[in-house]
């Protein structure tokens, strides 16, 4: 898959013909430096940016060729999203922002389900609160069930500790990982934080576009060796 951007002189190639499986239930990190093409991979999966050239699927359905229509469908359905400013709605309490997506797609939550999830995530007993009434990494959580609840075939993780301090973000992680360990949630996160991708089964390196290399069961140590080896090389 390539995905470009602009035309003719100003044409910047975000992605050069990736090819990448996210296996189901694993947990892939992508790192590389700024402008490697990391959150164009991500929404190319996510089905928010259609590649130039090449396929995608998702669950096994080929999603770059579908009208706009059908693809907000799928992506609503089968994609889950957490960001790094959690994007919840302000007006709307925890369980509200949890069961967005659900109503959205006029489908009627699972109730037992919705309380497992919020169970684990530690939210349970936060769910009539407003987002600005939670902490960062509680609104995270909210924002990590919201992802969770329609068990979807992914989940695309955008810097999800990048506004968090350190422990929030070690629990956000330690969340994510129970995700893909506990329901086999296939997850796929962009971070900037060797720490973050030391959770992950394997990190992807981008450098131009381009897979450069990738590491499996990484520590972060590693993880930062290989960053610094690639800036220093960019
Ligand atoms: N909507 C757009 N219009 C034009 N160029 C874009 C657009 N989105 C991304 N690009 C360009 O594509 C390249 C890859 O961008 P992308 O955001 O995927 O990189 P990234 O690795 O996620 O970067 P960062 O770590 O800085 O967020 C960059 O050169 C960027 O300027």
């Amino acid at each position: 898959m390539s995905r470009t951007y602009g035309e003719s002189a100003a044409a910047v190639s975000a992605l050069e013909e990736v090819t990448v499986d996210f296996r189901e239930g694993t947990f892939t990190a992508v790192m590389g430096p700024s402008g490697s093409g990391k959150t164009t991979l991500l929404q190319c999966l996510a089905g928010l940016v259609r590649p130039s050239s090449g396929r995608v699927a998702l669950g096994g359905v080929r999603i770059d060729g579908l009208p706009e229509k059908r693809l907000a469908r799928v992506r609503r359905s089968r994609v889950g999203f957490v960001f790094q400013e959690f994007n919840l709605i302000p007006a709307l309490t925890a369980l509200e922002n949890m069961l967005l997506p659900m109503r959205l797609a006029g489908r009627t939550p699972d109730r037992e389900w919705v309380a497992e999830i919020s169970g684990r995530t530690g939210i349970g007993h936060r769910l009539s609160h407003l987002p600005h009434e939670l902490s960062g990494g509680q609104q995270q959580r909210v924002a990590i069930c919201r992802a969770l609840v329609t068990r979807p075939a992914v989940i695309c993780a955008d810097e999800p500790t990048g506004a968090l301090d350190s422990s929030s973000g070690r629990e956000v992680m330690a969340l994510l990982r129970e995700a893909v360990d506990v329901y086999r949630q296939t997850l796929v996160m962009v971070t900037h934080d060797p720490v973050a991708a030391s959770y992950a089964d394997t990190v992807l390196f981008l450098v131009d576009g381009r897979i450069v290399d990738t590491m499996d069961r990484p520590a972060p140590h590693t993880v930062a060796e290989q960053m610094t080896a690639l800036m220093e090389g960019a």
